[in-house]
Parts: C-alpha cells; structure tokens; sequence
C-alpha cells in the first residue's frame, strides 16, 4: 500500500518515517540516500514495521552540509533556521555568514541565537555581531542552562532546525527544549535507535501540532554549491539595492570596470568581512 509520509529520523541509509500514526523503519530503492530529515515521502509499507520509500515530495527548502570530502543533506522543508552561536569556543564567522546565505536563498527568516550569555565574553561577541542586525538579522541572547524562554516564540507554527559550529550549546539548547517530545517520540524502537550517536544524522521532533525541531549535530560549513554566482547578490540584503547597477549585466564584483559593488566596498558601505566572503563564494562556486 502506497501512502505518505515525514521522515522524522535519517540514519545513513536508513530513514525513520511517520505516516498515519504509525512509524516505520525504511529503506531506499536501489542506491538513492537523497532524502533527508522533514521530507515527506511516498512509501511503500510492507509491514507492521517495515517500509520502502519510492520518492519524495517537492521541498520548500533543502540545506545541505559540507565536509572535506562531500556535500551532505543536512534536513528539508524547515522554515526557521536557528544559528546558534557562543563567545566560547571562539566562534567562526564565516559558518554564520553560509548559514545566513543559505537561509536566504530559501527565504528562510534565520535567527542568530547568542547561547551562554552568562559568559562575560559574550558582551564582545554582540558587540562583534551588531553589523549583522544592522542588516536585519534577529539576534537573541539566551542561556540553555538557565533561560531559554526568548526562543519558545520563534518557534511556534514552524519547522525549525539547530545549526552550530560544535560546542556552542546545540544538544543543551535541544535538551532543553524537548522535555515534552523525547517522550513522544519513545514508542521508536530501542534498536532503531542504537548507534544514534554516531550515525543519526537529523532527527525531528514534534514540539505540539504545529511545530517541530529538526536536531542535528555540529557542522563544519553549510554546502552551498546548489548555488549560481550571478545570483549572489540576492542573498545579501545590503547588495541588493546594487542589482543591475554594474556597468556589466554579467559583472560577478571581481575585477570588472564599473562594479557597483566593489565601488560601494571601498567606500566603506559594506563591511569587510562581507566583501571578502561574497568573493571567496564566488570563486568557489566558479570552480564547482
Ligand atoms: N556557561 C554556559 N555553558 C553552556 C551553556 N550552554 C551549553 N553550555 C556548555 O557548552 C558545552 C557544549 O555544549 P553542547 O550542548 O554539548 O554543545 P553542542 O553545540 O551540542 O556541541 P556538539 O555536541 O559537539 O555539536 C557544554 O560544556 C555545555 O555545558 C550556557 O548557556 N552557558
Ligand atoms: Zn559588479
């Protein structure tokens, strides 16, 4: 029997997928391992605990992660990316950037979450982040130890994913705010869940009808090589205005005459850091 369902877990080639109140263990047909954590499915049950999965509905967004060696799903139709983010360990700016171009290219509102704000570091850290509020982005200041009511709001209504650089409260933030959908989710099977900590790689929870968290573990840089370098300009709010201001409609803001956008960087309209990163991208997705 054919029906739909969400993939709620996604253990290498193995998927946990939830369709009419019931959880099965799926596999893929032949090689395929490109479905990821919040997709819905089309599966195939073949029993009480077993199921195929034959493909895969369209997604409202799609991110990816990226390693040394290849690019990654990392969970599919989130609508909330929460970027978490700490004084300690020393944070790295150029994940927050990817993370921050990866929502965008989705329309994803993203959330720049400022964990361990009991730190006495972390008045550097905001400081450190005001151009990017300047841009539009929210930056919300909370403790996963001690308070965490300030993102409860945001994630009402919304599919929302945890991304971090390793260290910087992920798992505590989750821990806190799933007392409620551990248990919910219980009635998986203990075996299913064994080696959870070294091969699951995004699981979702349900936080109430409306809302869930997709958990995933700490990444080293978001895949943005789905990505076309004309379009770059779309994803950073402050270069927008400049789109179609560029002697040459095919200017990439390299070494072209007449580029709006290295004209506004070198009077100091758009910071550095961000100049640099739209052509470190740019040749990384030339040489892609
Ligand atoms: N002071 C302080 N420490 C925190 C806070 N939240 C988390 N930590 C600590 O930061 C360290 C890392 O927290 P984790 O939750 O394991 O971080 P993570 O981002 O999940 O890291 P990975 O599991 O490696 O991806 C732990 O020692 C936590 O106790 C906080 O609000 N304040
Ligand atoms: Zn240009």
């Amino acid at each position: 029997m054919k029906q739909h369902g969400l993939i709620i877990k996604s253990h290498g080639r193995r998927f946990i997928v939830e369709s009419e109140g019931e959880t099965y263990d799926c596999t893929t047909r032949g090689k395929r391992v490109d479905y990821a954590c919040g997709d819905v499915v089309d599966i195939l049950v073949q029993n009480r605990e077993q199921a195929v999965i034959e493909g895969v509905q369209q997604r409202k967004s799609l991110l990816y992660r990226q390693d040394e060696w290849k690019t990654k799903l990392i969970a599919a139709n989130v609508t909330r990316i929460l970027f978490v983010i700490a004084a300690v360990p020393t944070p790295n700016e150029e994940l927050l950037n990817r993370c921050l171009l990866a929502a965008e290219a989705y329309d994803i509102d993203p959330v720049i979450l400022v964990n361990k704000v009991d730190l006495p570091e972390t008045q550097a850290l905001l400081d450190r982040l005001a151009p990017y509020a300047g841009l539009g982005y929210r930056i919300v200041p909370v403790s996963a130890k001690a308070d965490i009511a300030a993102i409860l709001p945001l994630l009402e209504g919304q599919t929302s994913v945890l991304v971090g650089q390793s260290g910087m409260g992920k798992s505590t933030l989750t821990n806190a705010l799933l007392p409620h959908a551990q248990a919910r989710v219980g009635d998986i099977s203990e075996a299913l869940d064994a080696g959870r900590h070294t091969t699951t790689n995004a699981t979702l929870y349900h936080l109430d009808e409306t809302s869930q968290l997709i958990d995933s573990p700490g990444l080293q840089a978001f895949g943005l090589s789905h990505l076309k370098a004309p379009d770059l300009l779309h994803y950073f709010p402050e270069l927008r205005p400049l789109i179609g201001k560029c002697r040459f409609h095919n200017c990439i803001h390299m070494q072209e005459p007449g580029c709006a956008v290295k004209n506004a960087a070198e009077q100091g309209l758009i910071q550095p850091f961000r100049f640099d990163f739209l052509q470190r991208l740019t040749r990384e997705l030339g040489n892609s």
